[in-house]
């Protein structure tokens, strides 16, 4: 797998912000993150700003909003408390779509038998979580993230916590996964 590597999580209730890797360490693949509807690109963050091929994947894929998010303590208002509510195991109604334009991070997701999933990701990675899957989000011991949040239309950031199950987005989830 080239640009970005994801392992299956250990059970610790260490720091939210170690990696967390089992021993020895299992790794997933980009194939298996594709099947639970996880997509990756790699690309050249320094020229954001200008890129032809971001300017084609957002064409293409109707990514019509973006804005900029920084995740620093001295930049994200009531940062403690933001880097908490992110990790909590949560879904939404859409596709959440996030390029990472510095620093690194996690996106945890769970699997098909719902196990985590860690996902470590940094400068140059876009990735989008499909609507519905359960997931959270950690920096990691740098507490610096810079990204781009991508969105079809006007944006929408509700985060329903788990429990979710009865939601409609959820069953649709769940049997798009049926049969692969
Ligand atoms: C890297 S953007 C902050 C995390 C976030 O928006 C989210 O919804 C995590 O699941
Ligand atoms: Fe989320």
């Amino acid at each position: 797998m080239s640009g970005i590597e994801a392992w299956y999580m250990d059970e610790s209730e260490e720091d939210q912000k170690l990696p967390h890797r089992l021993n020895p360490n299992q790794p997933v693949s980009l194939k298996q993150l594709e099947e639970i509807g996880v997509y990756y690109w790699k690309l050249n963050a320094d020229i954001y700003e200008n890129d032809p091929e971001l300017q084609k994947i957002r064409e293409e894929r109707g990514y019509s909003y973006m804005d900029i998010i920084t995740i620093h303590p001295d930049r994200l208002p009531d940062y403690e408390n933001k880097v908490k509510m992110f990790y909590e195991e949560h879904l939404h109604l859409d596709d959440e779509i996030r390029y990472i334009l510095d620093g690194q991070s996690y996106f945890d997701v769970k699997d098909k038998n719902d196990r985590w999933i860690r996902i470590a990701v940094s400068k140059g990675d876009l990735i989008t979580l499909p609507a519905g899957i359960y997931h959270r989000f950690t920096v990691d011991e740098s507490n610096y993230t810079k990204a781009m949040r991508l969105f079809v239309g006007e944006p929408v950031w509700k985060a329903y916590n788990r429990p979710a199950d009865d939601f409609d987005i959820r069953k649709a989830y769940v049997n798009s996964l049926k049969g692969s």
